[in-house]
């Protein structure tokens, strides 16, 4: 029987948005002196002032973020986290669904490109499992399924409302633990195939926006397949008016995408900033900032997808992506391909001489 998503939240009686079960740790508030002081030496660069552009924004908040006065970003992780979607039954991809544990295996053997970028940047790779097909889980990928695939969300919710509140902990948990071991920059990367379609209709569903403007074609669909996406998206809001993010990642979601929005929220918790990716990992993100909206401070936009919603979702969030190179990969591909910028963003704060230096006065 199909049911709406309210009636799901009567039936189990879990205050999923009043409890904060999300909340392991507050999310602190950024250093503001530290920020200020980061700003005043940012000024007293050998350059024009503003000149370093977003790099200049990036070491600030760096600063605010970690309470450092230069902050220790050597520590990166990538995580990419996996998941099926029942969706995809309904051929709204160019790829079979197999293809997201056949990616799974690739990422362990280091051969996919988030792989080689996240090595040139230094990055460690971690890939979890929350609710890809693959079985059993290769040795090397965090365990950490939460069921086999999502439902197919154009017959019934994607997920139950436990099932999301287990893979948005896990997600918590893995950034807690990433935290405590010093990492500093985290990059939440997904693969799974069909995610697109769930991003699209989350990304409808949180703005309002047409699913005709906000839909692409994802891995590379036809004309007709595009079609028949926005039908399905269309059909699947339609079914569920999902009223709020948290109903709209129940019904329409994914796994590896709850699993996003927990590793958003515990980066916050854990004064860890996170690299967004592509229009997946900004989804989530979205999702983590309407939960909780101090995630924000700790977001960063790396590349601009090529999927349509990728920009309105980065408008929404009033964040400006580093790189334009028109990639529409996932993984954390983009977000790895802008680590560097970091390193350089601090580099140069550390490193360049000051006007005191050189003798002269500080500008105005
Ligand atoms: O990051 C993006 O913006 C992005 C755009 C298009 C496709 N993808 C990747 O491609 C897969 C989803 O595409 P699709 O066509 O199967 O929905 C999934 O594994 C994503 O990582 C990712
Ligand atoms: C081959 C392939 C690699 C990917 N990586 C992320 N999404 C992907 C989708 C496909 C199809």
């Amino acid at each position: 029987m199909l049911f709406k998503t309210k009636n799901i939240y009567r039936k189990r009686g879990i205050a999923v948005g009043e409890k904060k079960w999300w909340r392991l740790r507050e999310i602190p508030d950024l250093d503001v002196e530290m920020e200020e002081a980061a700003r005043k030496r940012v000024r007293s660069l050998t350059k024009p002032v503003g000149s370093l552009g977003m790099l200049e924004e990036i070491f600030i908040r760096l600063a605010g973020i970690t309470g450092e006065t230069i902050p220790d970003i050597r520590k990166k992780a990538v995580v990419v986290m996996c998941g099926d979607h029942g969706v995809a039954q309904a051929g709204v991809s160019a790829y079979p669904q197999e293809v997201t544990g056949l990616m799974m295996e690739n990422f362990l053997r280091g051969k996919a490109a988030v792989n080689v970028l996240a090595e040139l940047a230094r990055a460690t790779v971690i890939v979890a499992d929350l609710g890809s097909l693959l079985e059993p889980v290769p040795e090397g990928v965090i365990d950490c399924k939460v069921r086999k695939g999502t439902r197919n969300f154009l017959e019934e919710p994607a997920m139950t409302v436990s099932e999301v509140i287990q893979a948005v902990e896990v997600g918590v948990r893995l950034a807690h633990q990433l935290g405590g071991q010093g990492v500093r920059l985290i990059a939440p990367g997904e693969m799974g195939i069909g995610n697109t379609t769930s991003a699209s209709a989350l990304a409808a569903a949180l703005t309002g926006k047409d699913v005709g403007a906000l839909t692409g074609r994802g891995t590379g669909i036809t004309d007709e397949n595009l079609v028949r996406k926005q039908e399905v998206i269309r059909q699947a809001l339609a079914l569920h008016q999902p009223g709020n993010a948290m109903e709209a990642l129940i019904c329409v979601g994914g796994l590896e995408i709850a699993g996003m929005v927990g590793l958003y929220l515990g980066a916050a918790q854990m004064r860890m900033a996170a690299v967004m990716d592509g229009l997946i990992s900004t989804v989530a993100a979205a999702i983590a900032v309407e939960m909780e909206p101090e995630v924000k401070s700790y977001l960063f936009a790396s590349h601009l997808s090529a999927e349509p919603a990728h920009r309105i979702l980065l408008n929404r969030l009033q964040l400006t992506p580093l790189i334009t190179a028109e990639m529409r990969l996932g993984e954390a591909s983009g977000a790895s391909l802008a680590f560097p910028l970091f390193d350089a963003a601090v580099a140069l704060a550390e490193r360049m001489a000051t006007f005191a230096d050189l003798g002269l006065p500080e500008p105005d």
